[in-house]
């Protein structure tokens, strides 16, 4: 008997013929032809910019195609917007999700459908319908709930109850575990397992190779808006499906030359932060990174990694009171100081965990942020704009980012380009310390071997970093020591070579090197900050 989801007789769910959207000079999607079975997951992979989210868009009926027909069950959907694809069975569930946060999850769900207009006997029916749902497929959320109360799992699950009860079939899934923490992902794809066990069928866009061979059946690669292979994953490898997307080789693990760390470059002792509501963030945190070396920090999203980048990028949280001492090249370096800018004259360069909130003005063109922050620094040589729009280029053509186009907005790049803009301008400021905080979210697999590359070429040329990242792998292929941070303590520090995912994992669940639980015991998570990766 065919495994669920491999059936080559199974009718297709959704076929895409010769889909083609232009955005002015950029072909988003070219002559895209696709067709997904029924009851089968089936993975999107492409590079950052490759046109994932436009022709997923265009299913969803946000845009419309140039050119092109989607047909839903062998039929034309007639899809012109979201409430045509909505009719024709399709639901969507975007990494920003669309709740109105101080609404309930049964008020969330009923928004927006069809017979949300008669609110009072439907809450009720819905209500019903929810638990109903919620049994099904193991969706567990409380329908009486406020959704600004719930974990980010939570909130995605609320997603996918508002996509069911609205009697979706076909389910598109973009990054959705971007956002989630490891169990959260897990708990996610025996959702999507369920769901396609049941014959519906799941689109699931995502970088990460692994996600692809554990859960999907079929595997759609895409590169520069074209449709280059569909293959069943089973018959590929994560190998071959990085060759497809970049089209080249990619090494799926960092080379790097042994560290040869020099004096030390920052030196904290004691550093503790007491949030404005009173909460400790940080319990005294002690670490040394020296010139040449890359200090990793490992530890699920939401343990105090944000508050000490904050603090050492000059930018702490307003209210916070900050105590203990620091040194950066044998010099004091004021804690309590909330000097962005005064950090990036004493040598210290930023990649910030949130490159749209911190690392960019979306709304400037990418030669304007390629000096943010060093605008007023450098003289008239700087204040030169034909001067800064052509090292601009130079930086773009370096640093691979596309298009090539420096007058663009920094909105209108696709993540993982943005991502290699706030790179190139950190990285090429030359840092004696560059902190870095997740410095691959959201970034395609070709993009993420190049940052991986520039940084360990920064410190080959002497500079100390500090890098927090949730991606476990990402830590022990770039680090020379690793930290691991839990609930604003340090619980250790290993050397990649001497240790193990299952033990770092067990400290970044609060495990103490002896195996017993810290004093202050672990956080409630779901009252942590969300946690963003899976490891
Ligand atoms: N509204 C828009 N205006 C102008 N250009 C756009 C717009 N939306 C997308 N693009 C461009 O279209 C191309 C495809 O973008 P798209 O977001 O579909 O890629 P993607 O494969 O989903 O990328 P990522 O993996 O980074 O999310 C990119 O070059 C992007 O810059």
């Amino acid at each position: 008997m065919a495994l669920p989801g491999t059936q080559a007789t199974a009718p297709p769910a959704i076929e895409l013929r010769g889909i083609s959207k232009a955005f002015g000079p950029v072909q988003a999607n070219r002559d895209i032809s696709l067709v997904v079975p029924a009851g089968t997951i089936h993975g999107i992979v492409g590079e950052n910019g490759a046109g994932k989210s436009t022709l997923m868009s265009i299913l969803y009926g946000f845009y419309r195609p140039d050119a092109g027909q989607i047909l839903v069950g062998r039929r034309d959907a007639g899809i012109t917007d979201s409430q045509s694809a909505i009719r024709a069975g399709i639901g969507m569930v975007f990494q920003h999700f669309k709740l109105v946060p101080n609404f309930t999850v049964v008020e969330n769900v009923i928004l927006g459908a069809e017979d949300g207009a008669l609110l009072a006997p439907s809450v009720s029916r819905a209500r019903k319908e929810l638990r109903r749902l919620a049994a099904e497929y193991q969706l567990d959320v409380n329908p009486d709930a406020v959704v600004e109360t719930l974990s980010v799992g939570h909130q995605q699950r609320v997603e996918i109850l508002k996509a069911l009860y609205r009697q979706a079939d076909i389910l598109i899934l973009d990054e959705p575990t971007g956002v989630l923490t490891p169990a959260e992902a897990d708990h996610l794809f025996r959702i999507l397992k369920g769901l396609r066990d049941r014959g519906k069928t799941v689109i699931l866009i995502t970088h990460k190779l692994r996600e692809i061979m554990e859960i999907t059946d079929n595997t759609s690669v895409m590169r520069r808006g074209e449709m280059v292979a569909t293959v069943p994953t089973r018959e590929t490898s994560p190998e071959q499906l990085a060759e497809l997307m970049v089209g080249r080789k990619v090494l799926l693990r960092v080379d790097k030359a042994q560290a040869a760390p020099g004096t030390p470059i920052l030196e904290l002792s004691g550093l503790r932060m007491v949030d404005r509501a009173g909460v400790e963030r940080l319990r005294g945190i002690d670490l040394t990174v020296r010139a040449g070396e890359i200090l990793g920090i490992a530890g699920v999203s939401g343990n105090g990694q944000t508050q000490l980048l904050d603090i050492l990028g000059g930018y702490p949280e307003a209210g916070a009171q900050v105590t203990g001492t620091a040194r950066l090249a044998g010099r004091t370096l004021p804690l309590s100081g909330t000097d962005a800018r005064a950090r990036r004259h004493a040598g210290i360069g930023n990649i910030p965990e949130d490159r749209q909130a911190e690392g960019l003005v979306m709304d400037f063109s990418a030669w304007e942020n390629t000096v943010l922050g060093r605008h007023r620094d450098a003289g008239t040589a700087l204040m030169d704009n034909d001067a800064i729009r052509s090292r601009a280029a130079a930086q773009m053509e370096r640093f691979d980012v596309r298009p090539r186009d420096p007058e663009l907005a920094a909105k209108n790049f696709s993540g993982g380009n943005q991502q290699k803009i706030v790179v190139a301008r950190e990285i090429e400021s030359r840092p004696i310390l560059l902190l870095v905080g997740q410095p691959t979210r959201g970034v395609d697999i070709g993009a993420i071997e190049f940052i991986h590359r520039r940084l360990i070429e920064l410190r080959d040329a002497g500079a100390a970093i500090l890098l927090v990242s949730v991606e476990l792998d990402e830590i022990m292929a770039l680090s020379d020591r690793i930290a691991v941070m839990f609930d604003g303590c340090i619980m250790g520090e290993r050397l990649p070579d001497a240790t193990s995912a299952a033990e770092l994992g067990l400290l970044m669940a609060g495990a103490s090197p002896s195996g017993i639980p810290p004093e202050q015991g672990q956080p409630d998570p779901d009252e942590r900050e969300p946690a963003k990766g899976v490891i």
